[in-house]
């Protein structure tokens, strides 16, 4: 089955679920804090737990690969299992890996997370574009193939990202303004949304660029990172309306209980829906 593409699922997404993605991060503190042990059968039970609460109710679910992998190969059966049963709810799934390398590696990555046919197959996937927006080519013609979408870091929401992304090139552009542009000629044509986003930390003072790609806009860092709604229209401006929050540990510490969960994510759907109109 052809999937429509990313762009156009996500819009239809954003518009019935409400605008608001949700991290599974399994951080050790937060297991103990759900009163689960740190280990294999915590993470099950976590993972479990976040799905079954949240992939029939939010947009997006963005597991982070890192917290899956610390327990090696059985950690990331328990990220099969999860993104298949989240997309089988009917939440969009995007890959937090972070992938980015040479092209002919960059292939293989894109295969990993891109490919119907792969255990890990998620409708979209954040990707690193500091080896080269050039390097992410076959992620960008696989994810347009099989009707995924890509993130690649733009401007992100950790401080030290400064120091590379707004370096200024030769012909006066920024690093991150020069990855928004190329993420703005995938986007090209696109109704009613492109596929090809950017990362945009919500904990910006301001974007300082311009960030009318025809995409979406992730936008981490609201909650623990200390971002609220209410920054969200002063950060993306006029591109606030393709805007889609990303929260985790603000949301999940709300767990193990089902219904605070959904509780503490329909909280955040309408303080957003609030400040985006
Ligand atoms: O790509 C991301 O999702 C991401 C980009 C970024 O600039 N900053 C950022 O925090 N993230 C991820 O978003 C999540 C933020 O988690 P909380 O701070 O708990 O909401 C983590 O999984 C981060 O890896």
């Amino acid at each position: 089955m052809t999937l429509a593409p990313f762009g156009a699922r996500l819009h239809a997404a954003l518009e019935t679920r409400g605008r608001l993605c949700v991290g599974i991060d399994p951080h050790a503190s937060l297991l103990t804090a759900w009163g689960l042990n740190d280990d294999l059968a915590g993470l099950e039970t976590f993972s479990r737990t976040v799905v079954e609460a949240l992939a029939g109710e939010v947009a997006v679910l963005k597991p982070q690969a890192a917290f899956f992998e610390r327990f090696g190969s059985r950690g990331i059966a328990v990220l099969e299992r999860s993104v298949t049963e989240a997309r089988e709810a009917g939440a969009l799934v995007l890959m937090d890996a972070k992938r980015g390398d040479i092209g002919s590696t960059m292939a293989a990555y894109a295969e990993t997370f891109l490919s119907p046919d792969r255990a890990l197959f998620s409708d979209a996937l954040t990707v690193s574009p500091y080896l080269g927006f050039g390097s992410l080519q076959p992620a960008v013609d696989l994810a347009r193939a099989n009707g995924c979408g890509l993130f690649a870091l733009a401007l992100t929401s950790n401080p030290e990202g400064h120091e590379v992304q707004r370096a200024v090139g030769a012909d006066g552009v920024s690093v991150a303004q020069g990855v928004l542009n190329r993420l703005a000629a995938e986007n090209k044509g696109a109704e009613p949304l492109g596929s090809f986003g950017a990362v945009v930390g919500a904990t910006l003072a301001e974007a300082g660029a311009d960030l009318a790609i025809n995409g979406p806009l992730l936008a981490p860092g609201v909650g623990a990172q200390g971002a609220t709604a209410a920054d969200l229209p002063r950060v993306f401006g006029d591109s606030v309306r393709n805007v889609v929050p990303s929260v985790s540990r603000d949301i999940l510490k709300h767990g193990p209980s089902v219904a605070a969960l959904r509780a503490a994510s329909a909280r955040f759907v309408e303080e957003i829906a609030a400040a985006v109109k």
